[in-house]
């Protein structure tokens, strides 16, 4: 059962003016026996800031990948901006990736490079600025993912996690992405540096315009800044709506996921 709990959004129609940025179909994902997504279907708006959250183990990280092509679903369709993400032509999707961020879990920043090396790397890869530009493109990246400029000649190893949060996320920043996608970008972090995380991510957001996709667990957040939540579970969108509406979604993890934290509005 699919508890729609806001105002269904899946129809574009309803809203001339609303853009879709994902749209994903009747998504299936089997690795051998075994079922992950069993036909997942969302969109996400242009300007929204949408979490995916679910039980471990329950396929949001593979979502993720199928969204930004780094995975095949079995089954079912995926678009970004407008463009099947496995049908694409080379050039289409070279287009794709210069119009997204992507902050992986673990940041994932090339550990052999400095943190402004590391941000440089899609610059150099996708654009033709001229070498000279991109120290102080770097510099602003940097100012925008919260570091000071001292950082950018640190290695990533020489960085706290909060830090290195940052540094990736000043790098999936690099090429000014329509959306960013975050996979658990608060775990690990200590609360204060989470919600400065936050705080962040709701900034660029509201500042620049970046729609938001994150895969999280964090409650916090959830409350803070997300305006609309999907919660995946066996195999399917089991409710899609503002985060007070889906805390009260009548299902044993809902429950269960919600009511950890006693100290959380209700
Ligand atoms: N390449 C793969 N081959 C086989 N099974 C895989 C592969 N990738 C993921 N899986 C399985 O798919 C399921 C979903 O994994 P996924 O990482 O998406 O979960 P998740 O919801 O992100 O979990 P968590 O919250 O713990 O990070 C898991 O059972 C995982 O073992």
């Amino acid at each position: 059962m699919n508890h729609l709990v806001a105002a269904p959004r899946a129809d574009p129609a309803a809203s001339p003016a609303r853009e879709a940025v994902v749209e994903v179909d009747a998504v299936v994902t089997r690795f051998g026996a075994s079922t992950v997504h069993d036909g997942v279907s969302f969109r996400v708006w242009r300007g929204e800031v949408v979490a995916l959250i679910g039980g471990s183990g329950s396929g949001k990280s593979v979502l993720l990948r199928e969204i930004i092509g780094l995975a095949r679903p079995t089954a079912g369709r995926v678009r970004l901006f407008g463009t099947d993400v496995w049908t694409a032509s080379e050039q289409e999707l070279k287009r794709m990736r210069r119009r997204f961020g992507m902050l992986f879990q673990d940041g994932a920043l090339f550990s052999s490079l400095s943190v402004a090396e590391n941000i440089a790397v899609p610059i150099k890869e996708h654009t033709d600025v001229p070498e000279a530009l991109i120290e102080p493109l770097v510099r602003i990246k940097l100012a925008m993912a919260g570091l000071p400029s001292s950082a950018a000649d640190k290695m990533p190893s020489e960085l706290s996690g909060g830090m290195r949060k940052r540094a990736a996320l000043a790098r999936a920043l690099a090429l000014e992405p329509e959306i960013l996608f975050l996979d658990e970008p608060t775990s690990g972090l200590d609360p204060i540096s989470a919600r400065s995380f936050d705080r962040l991510i709701q900034l660029l957001n509201r500042d620049l315009g970046i729609t938001v996709f994150i895969v999280t667990h964090d409650l916090d957040t959830l409350y803070g800044i997300i305006q609309r939540v999907l919660v995946l579970s066996d195999g399917k969108i089991l409710a899609d709506g503002p985060v007070r509406e889906v805390a009260r979604v009548d299902h044993p993890w809902v429950r269960e996921y919600f009511h950890s934290r006693q100290d959380l509005p209700r």
